[in-house]
This record gives C-alpha cells, sequence and structure tokens, in this order.
C-alpha cells in the first residue's frame, strides 16, 4: 500500500506485540503532511512503541504501515525521517558543537561540504537555542539542554517528518513555549509533519491534530477543537476523560 495523497503516514490494523504482551492493538490512523500530530495519553499507553514503529526500529510489527510514501523501516526513508528519543542520544564528552560535526559528517561527507555542514550546524544550534552553550561539553549540560542537543541532530538533515518522544520532559515553561514555536515554524515555513508525544494534556491544544490514546488503542484522532466541542467541555483533558468514560461504559455494555 502506498500513502494516499495528503497522508504523510498511514496505519491499518497497526498490531505490535513486545514480549508476550500485545501493546498496540490494530491500530487505523492517518498523520497529515506540514502539520504537528500530537500523540497524547497516559504514561505506558504505548505512545513509545508507536513511535518506533513509524520509524522503523520496533519488532514484531503486523498490518500495514506506510511512511512518507513506502512502509516504515525501508532504507530511502533513512535521511528523510528526525527521530528524537526520550533518552537524549548524545556523547556526554564532545561539546554540542563537536556532536553535531559528527553526525553532520555521517550525513554530509566530504571535505567539500565542509561549509555547508558548519552553516547546517550553526543553524540547527541556533534553533535550538544553544548558541551560548555551543562550545560546552555535553556532559556539563543539564537534562533540557542534552533534549535541546538531540532535536539540534534531529534538525541537521532538514527531514520531512520529525518524530519526537516527549521533547519537552523537564523543559521550564518559557523553553517549552520556545520548542513549540520552533516546532510551529518547521510545519509553515519548511512543510515539516511532525508527530510529537506528550503526557501534558495542556501541550495538546498547540497541536494542529491529536490522537489520544490509552492502553494500547486510539480513542480519538481529530483537532483538539472537534474533540473539545463534541465533548461539550473546555479542555482537551476533560475531552480524553470523557473519551475513557465513553470507553469503559462500551466495554461494561459487551460484558
Ligand atoms: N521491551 C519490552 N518488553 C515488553 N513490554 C514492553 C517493553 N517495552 C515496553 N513494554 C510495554 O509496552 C507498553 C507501552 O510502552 P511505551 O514505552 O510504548 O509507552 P509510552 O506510552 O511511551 O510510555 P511513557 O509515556 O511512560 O514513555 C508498556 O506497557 C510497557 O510496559
Amino acid at each position: 500500500m502506498m500513502n494516499s495523497p495528503g497522508v504523510a503516514i498511514e496505519a491499518r490494523g497497526l498490531t505490535v506485540v513486545r514480549g508476550n504482551r500485545t501493546v498496540l492493538r490494530d491500530l487505523d490512523f492517518t498523520v497529515e503532511p506540514g502539520r504537528i500530530t500530537g500523540l497524547l495519553g497516559p504514561s505506558g499507553c504505548g505512545k513509545s512503541t508507536l513511535m518506533r514503529a513509524v520509524v522503523g526500529t520496533q519488532a514484531k510489527v503486523t498490518g500495514t504501515l506506510d511512511v512518507l510514501g513506502s512502509p516504515a523501516g525501508h532504507p530511502t526513508l533513512r535521511p528523510r525521517i528526525g527521530y528524537v528519543t526520550q533518552a537524549p542520544s548524545v556523547y556526554t564528552d564532545l561539546t554540542v558543537r563537536q556532536n553535531l560535526d559528527y553526525f553532520a559528517a555521517i550525513l554530509q561527507p566530504g571535505r567539500r561540504h565542509r561549509g555547508a555542514r558548519r552553516a547546517a550546524i550553526a543553524r540547527a544550534i541556533a534553533e535550538v537555542d544553544l548558541t551560548s552553550h555551543a562550545d560546552a561539553l555535553a556532559g556539563t549540560l543539564s537534562g533540557g539542554q542534552l533534549t535541546r542537543v538531540s532535536l539540534a541532530v534531529a534538525l541537521l538533515g532538514t527531514p520531512e517528518l520529525l518524530v519526537l518522544d516527549e521533547p519537552t520532559v523537564g523543559l521550564d515553561p518559557v523553553l517549552r513555549r520556545d520548542l513549540w514555536n520552533l516546532f510551529h515554524a518547521l510545519a509553515a515555513d519548511r512543510g515539516t509533519t511532525l508527530l510529537v508525544s506528550s503526557h501534558v494534556m495542556d501541550e495538546a491544544e498547540r497541536c494542529h491534530r491529536l490522537l489520544l490514546m490509552r492502553e494500547g488503542e486510539i480513542l480519538a484522532d481529530d483537532t483538539p477543537e472537534a474533540l473539545r466541542t463534541a465533548a461539550h467541555v473546555a479542555t482537551v483533558e476533560e475531552a480524553f476523560l470523557h473519551l475513557v468514560d465513553v470507553a469503559a461504559t462500551r466495554q461494561e455494555t459487551v460484558r
């Protein structure tokens, strides 16, 4: 299956087994290109597993999952996707700039690309607001700063799809706002598709679209406004709780 036009990610019957547990159960959803889709739900509901399936690093995936027109995990997708895991993947004995230098050299090797690499590194460091820490050892940075170094690495190759696993955990409100502004600028100016997970419901309001998850299932796939309106409530958090109650009542009725 190829993605339908106007779709960046398309899942049909997506199921993932980890150990002996079915962690994602028969999911159907789509993600629109050039928009920010929030993946929200409580801890352990399967957000990271879903993201790992999208970037092609998850085993025991069945059903159909197409990403940017190719099956998830296809080698041609590697340079087109930026992925930031929850645990920052940076070398603590290198400076911020050296970390980016290392990854930029993998993406664009060779002396003749030195100028382009330098420009891409400076841009990525500025985008995550770490210019003043560019020459600090990564091992001396705070958790939030390390997350931003990981994000800068993901931004180096100007990916079409950014998959960000809880990128704002541990950040103060000002940095959180700045990062969300950056996400919106990436979507608006570069047409980047962003899939961003969070278990903080107030971040839901910052997304164009939401996938609300619970216990390996998708409870809703809609805009924040549509979710609030349908549940006649003021916040996405209340809409989520309403959907949980509806699902529980449905389960009781089936029993
Ligand atoms: N290696 C594993 N083997 C078996 N089960 C696992 C494994 N890793 C995770 N799980 C289970 O899969 C489920 C989904 O985990 P996942 O990390 O995707 O959730 P999450 O929504 O991202 O959680 P969080 O917000 O806490 O990061 C959890 O119930 C977890 O216990």
